[in-house]
């Protein structure tokens, strides 16, 4: 029996149809956001919590020092941005889909504090369906930045675009050595 490919997988860090073949970033390690190969980025692990399909959370407990300052004591709205990016674009392959940033948005609510713990929360909104019912490419999603009480400091929410797979594994078998 085949698998239910709309239905998030957190066992999973890649789509189901992306086996064998993985993405740059997968080989490289080098992400800003996420690639523990990379000396100069945040290295944000994030837990998904998929126990509800409609809406799926990925959560990262951070702290920033000094190389990631703007405001005196306070982190780069750049790296606010960064952040917030990387914690909806974590809710993309527990949705079994490989999708980039198209549109965000932020609220940058309170200056957001280096050397604190704090809380990065992505949180699945909605993917409308196209016109003929079937799952639409647009996925939105919310972000959050908290502090530990639950204050939100930051919120963006984003439009992200699902990429054809095919098309992208394709580009990828071009570019190996
Ligand atoms: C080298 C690549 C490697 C990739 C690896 C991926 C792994 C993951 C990496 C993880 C990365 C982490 C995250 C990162 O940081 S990803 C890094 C930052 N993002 C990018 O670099 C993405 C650059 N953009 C693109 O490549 C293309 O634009 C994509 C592929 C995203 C879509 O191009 P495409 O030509 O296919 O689509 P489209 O431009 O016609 O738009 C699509 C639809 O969206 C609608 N729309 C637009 N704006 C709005 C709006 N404000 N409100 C509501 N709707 C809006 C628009 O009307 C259209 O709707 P419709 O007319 O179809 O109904």
């Amino acid at each position: 029996m085949s698998k239910d490919t709309t239905l998030p997988d957190n066992a999973r860090h890649t789509p189901i149809s992306m086996d064998g073949n993985p993405t740059i970033d997968e080989r490289a390690n080098h992400c800003f956001g996420c690639g523990p190969a990379n000396p100069q980025g945040l290295h944000l692990h994030f837990t998904t919590d998929t126990s509800n399909p409609q809406a799926i959370t990925a959560t990262c407990h951070f702290q920033l020092d000094r190389m990631h300052e703007g405001p005196p004591g306070h982190i780069h709205g750049g790296i606010v941005a960064a952040l917030l990016d990387e914690a909806m674009s974590k809710l993309n392959r527990p949705l079994n889909v490989l999708a980039m940033t198209r549109h965000m948005e932020i609220d940058y609510l309170r200056p957001v504090p280096l050397y604190k713990p704090l809380v990065l929360i992505g949180r699945h909104l909605s993917r409308p369906a196209k016109a003929d019912g079937t799952p639409g490419r647009k996925f939105f999603h919310q972000g959050e930045i908290q502090l530990p009480d639950g204050t939100v400091l930051a919120r963006s929410k984003g439009l992200f675009i699902a990429i054809d797979e095919k098309l992208l594994a394709a580009g990828l078998a071009q570019t190996e050595t």
